[in-house]
Formats: C-alpha cells, structure tokens, sequence
C-alpha cells in the first residue's frame, strides 16, 4: 500500500466516519485508512461520499460508503449493521457529522433549532446507540465525538449549535463512565476554526468574517482538517487506550485567549 501518512496501527480494523464525504471527516476517514484500517464513511449525499472513497482507494485503502440521514433511526441502524457486518466488526465510531448556520437567537426558527438539535446531538446518539450494541459484545470500542468549545463556553450567533454540542459533551461524560467496565471509550475532539467548504460557508462567507475569526486565534491561522485528523487519529488509537471521557481541544489558543491583553500591549 502506497501509505500517505501514518503506519500499520489500524490494520484489521474498521471505522464509521459519520460526515466523512468532506472537511474534517474526509481527513480522518484518509488518516484512519493510511493506518491501515478499512473505513465506511456515511453522509446524505453520495457524490462526495464516493470521492472520499475514490481518494483513499488511490492511496491504496480500503473504504466504502452508506447514504444516509443520521436524524433517521431506523436507517442510522440499517447502515451502522451493514458497516459493522461487511467488515465482521465495527472498532471505532467517530461522530462528526454537523449542520450549522449563524443567527439571532430570536431570529432561529423551531425548524432550525430542530434541523441543528437533531443532526448533532439527536444524530450523535442513533449513531452511537447503534455501534454499541457491536461495540458492547465485542468488550472493545472507541467513540470520538467532534464538539467545538462552545460546549462549554457558549456562542452568540449559534445558541442552537453550542447547546447541541454541550449535549454532546455531557453525553460522552456519562456514557463513557458507563461503558468503561465493558471496554468501550467515549472522547470529544474540540477543533478550533477549520479550513472547510462547509465551515466557510455556514460561519464566515465573507473576507470581514473570516479576519474576525482569524483575529480570535492566538495561534494566527487556521487550522487545517488534516492537523484536526492527526488528533483524532491519536484518540480513537490504542496509544489511548486509557483515555475516556476527555475532551482534547485542538484550537491554537482560541478559547483561552479572551484576556484584554491578547496582543503585543502586554509587552508595553
Ligand atoms: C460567527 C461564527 C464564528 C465562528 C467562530 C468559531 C469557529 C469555531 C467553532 C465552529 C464550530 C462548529 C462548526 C460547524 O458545525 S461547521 C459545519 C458546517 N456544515 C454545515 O452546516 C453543513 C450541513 N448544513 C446543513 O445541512 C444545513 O445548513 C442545515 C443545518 C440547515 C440542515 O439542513 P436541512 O436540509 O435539514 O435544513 P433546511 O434547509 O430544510 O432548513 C431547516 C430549518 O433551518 C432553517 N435554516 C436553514 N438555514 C438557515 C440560515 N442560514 N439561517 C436561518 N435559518 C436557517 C430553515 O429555514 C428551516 O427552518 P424552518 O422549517 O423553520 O423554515
Ligand atoms: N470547521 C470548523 O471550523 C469546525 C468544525 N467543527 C466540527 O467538525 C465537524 C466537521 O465539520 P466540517 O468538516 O467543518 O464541516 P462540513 O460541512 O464539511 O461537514 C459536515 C458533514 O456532515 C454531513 N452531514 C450534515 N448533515 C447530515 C445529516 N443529517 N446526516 C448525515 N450527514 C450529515 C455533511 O454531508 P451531507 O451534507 O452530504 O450529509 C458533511 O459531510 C462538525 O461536527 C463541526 O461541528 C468544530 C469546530 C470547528
């Protein structure tokens, strides 16, 4: 196999990247399979699903694809089955799925509410409900949820995106100690801003919104899905096998960075 990055870590195991037809899950889904392992990667629309799946298999990987809305239980089964029996086991879930968009709170609709509420938190749940159930008779598993600091600290703009992933997070908190006895790992990831297609659209479609984003970085840059990737890749590895119920942040400062003195006045 012509490995891009990364070695044979994950050989013998297979992964379901929910979102993983772009951005940030395409990146991991490529990282999962650099390592070795097969991954299926789910998402609603097939064309981009196919292209990941035609990018990993180029690099000498093994993918494969399932359309699929994660806000239908019944099909979020269906295809999670279907993963999981292809491959004879089903090692890792990472949940990154996501629909975002910036508004008022006043100005959010029940329907937008619901549209976010559902993808990410109520989707985050079909999905892990049903790769537990292999995880959970295999005695072995690891979930990675993809949050963002928001969870914690909130964010005008995307009430409904921030109480979704503080949702999130406290499921993973409980979950984890819950099926920690049965060898199942539950983590979040915390990317800060992320250089995507969907990102950029939903959060910053202009140059005045993206300087402002860029300006709330400490780091000074973006970062990029496959810097994100890399980090994921260590949390649903073994060399984490001890890990659970964490949450890694992956932001270049963002969060912590809200003092007054964030720029060169602390020099002066
Ligand atoms: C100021 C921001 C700076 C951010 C700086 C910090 C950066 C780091 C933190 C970032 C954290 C998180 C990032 C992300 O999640 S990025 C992922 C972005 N990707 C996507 O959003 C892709 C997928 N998106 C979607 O699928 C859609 O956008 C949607 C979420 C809306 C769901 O699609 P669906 O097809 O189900 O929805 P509908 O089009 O039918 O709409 C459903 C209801 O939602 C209302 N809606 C939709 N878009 C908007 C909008 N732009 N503004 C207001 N309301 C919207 C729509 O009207 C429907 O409601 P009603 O039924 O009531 O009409
Ligand atoms: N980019 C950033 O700055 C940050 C991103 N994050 C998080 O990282 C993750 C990935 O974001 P990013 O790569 O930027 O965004 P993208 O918009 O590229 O990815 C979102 C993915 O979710 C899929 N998706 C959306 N709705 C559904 C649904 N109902 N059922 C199944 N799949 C769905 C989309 O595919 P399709 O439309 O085909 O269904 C798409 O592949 C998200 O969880 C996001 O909240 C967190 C912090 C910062």
């Amino acid at each position: 196999m012509n490995k891009e990055v990364g070695s044979d870590e994950f050989t013998g195991r297979t992964a379901l990247v929910t979102g993983g037809g772009t951005g940030i899950g395409r990146a991991t889904a490529r990282r999962w399979a650099a390592g070795g392992g097969h991954v299926t990667v789910l998402g609603r629309r097939e064309e981009p699903l196919r292209a990941t799946v035609e990018l990993i298999e180029a690099a000498g990987g093994s993918a494969d694809a399932v359309a699929c809305d994660v806000r239908d239980p019944a099909a979020v089964e269906t295809a999670v089955d279907r993963a999981a029996e292809r491959a004879g086991r089903l090692d890792v879930l990472v949940n990154n799925a996501a629909g975002n968009f910036v508004a008022a709170g006043e100005d959010i609709s029940p329907g937008g509410w619901k549209a976010v509420i559902d993808i990410v938190l109520n989707g985050t749940f079909h999905c892990t409900r049903a790769a537990a159930r292999h995880m959970l008779d295999q005695g072995s598993g690891s979930v990675l949820n993809v949050i963002a600091s928001y969870a914690w600290h909130g964010h005008p703009g995307t009430a409904h995106s921030a109480a979704a992933k503080a949702g999130v997070l406290a499921m993973t908190r409980s979950l984890a100690v819950e099926w920690a006895p049965r060898g199942v790992r539950l983590n979040c990831l915390a990317p800060g801003p992320t250089e995507t297609e969907g990102a950029s659209a939903a959060l910053w479609p202009t140059e005045a919104a993206r300087a402002r984003v860029l300006a709330s970085v400490p780091a000074g840059r973006f970062t990029t899905p496959e810097e994100v990737a890399e980090s994921a890749a260590f949390l649903i590895s073994d060399r984490a096998a001890y890990i659970t119920g964490e949450v890694l942040t992956v932001d270049g400062g963002q969060w912590l960075g809200k003092s007054v003195y964030t720029d060169e006045r602390v020099r002066t």
